[in-house]
């Protein structure tokens, strides 16, 4: 009898390893996922413009794929907010098409100031984070680190790494990174000079779980609930052709977003986030909206209501995209989970 080799499906994150997404996904999917690390979030982001819509290439996000069907994205910070970079890959064609949001999983964040071992408070004229990080941390830095520089890396184990690679006779000052404890150990040569550097000890961040489709199986480690929140992006079908034309094409938006929004989808919005569309046409928006079904908190537990609240998500979110259209406006349902 030959045993067929199993192989578990891969996860992209934000790396490299030690970054905070590396221990979210630790968290979330344990040993059941093959773990694929990735330089940015967003690479290079917003670089070519091509065929009058701006492209991105985001490459934990990029990823998925048949060969990488999850991938880990962090989505908001309860200290600094929405990860932008994040919110420009959702406005992107493909995301309700080849790439859905299938999960969520919150870490508590915090951070450590890292230096070479050595280096006093006094010497640090740079400090290296991912801009989340240095957000979370900035009264930290004001308070004792008011005349340094603060240098916005693609992580925050990015930032630890490059400690590690500074030419030390090139630099006047020497240099701190804000990175989790965890990744500073990763380092022998690295020593933390402070634990606990965020502004707020309540401090996490939210993470989505992408998937390369709306049915793929999340991984067996994965907790999966019944089907709570659906994410949706509006926007405004044709913007150039206002049935009244003395309503300029943002302020209809705003209407229908919020006129349609509270009645249309019959949930409760949760949040509602605002980037510039991909289109040319100055301050034309896109709106991701989050909406949360309060009821299915309820019935956790069998596979049955699992399915039952599926499809009762899928006709509300259906339902509502068809009154959208019918109001002139764009609705793609991103992700259910
Ligand atoms: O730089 C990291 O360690 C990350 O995983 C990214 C990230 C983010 O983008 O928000 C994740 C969690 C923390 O909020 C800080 C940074």
């Amino acid at each position: 009898m030959t045993v067929e080799p199993t192989s578990l499906p891969k996860l992209a994150f934000l790396g490299p390893l030690g970054s905070h997404s590396h221990q979210c996904a630790q968290n979330g999917f344990g040993p059941g996922v093959e773990y694929v690390e990735r330089s940015t979030i967003t690479g290079t982001l917003l670089l070519c413009h091509f065929s009058g819509q701006w492209q991105m290439s985001a490459e934990a996000f990029k990823a998925v794929s048949d060969e990488i069907p999850f991938a880990l994205i962090p989505q908001e910070n309860s200290l600094y907010g929405t990860v932008t970079d994040t919110y420009d890959l959702l406005r992107l064609p493909e995301v309700g098409q080849h790439k859905f949001v299938r999960g969520e999983v919150t870490l508590s964040v915090r951070h450590c100031l890292v230096v070479r071992r050595g280096v006093k408070l006094r010497d640090i004229g740079r400090v290296l984070s991912h801009e989340q990080a240095l957000g979370q941390c900035a009264r930290f830095l004001s308070t004792n680190l008011p005349g340094a520089a603060r240098i916005k890396m693609s992580s925050t184990s990015a930032a630890a790494q490059a400690l590690l690679s500074e030419d030390k006779a090139d630099q006047l000052t020497e240099s701190a990174a804000l990175c989790s404890a965890a990744c500073a150990k990763m380092h022998p040569e690295l020593e933390i000079l402070q634990e606990s550097v965020q502004d707020s000890n309540t401090n996490c961040t939210r993470f989505y779980v992408i998937g390369k489709s709306l049915d793929v199986k999340l991984p067996s480690t994965f907790h999966v609930t019944p089907p709570r929140h659906a994410l949706v992006r509006m926007a405004l079908r044709n913007p150039d052709m206002a049935p009244d034309a003395t309503v300029h094409p943002r302020n209809r938006l705003v209407q229908l977003v919020l006129s349609t929004l509270l009645a249309t989808f019959g949930l409760p919005v949760t949040r509602i986030d605002r980037r510039p569309s991909l289109t040319d046409v100055p301050f034309e928006d896109v709106y991701m909206v989050e909406l949360e079904n309060p009821m299915s908190a309820l019935s956790v537990g069998a596979e049955a209501d699992v399915n039952l609240l599926d499809s009762s998500m899928w006709s509300r979110m259906a339902a509502g995209v068809k009154q959208v259209e019918a109001a002139g406006g764009d609705a793609t349902v991103l992700g259910i989970w």
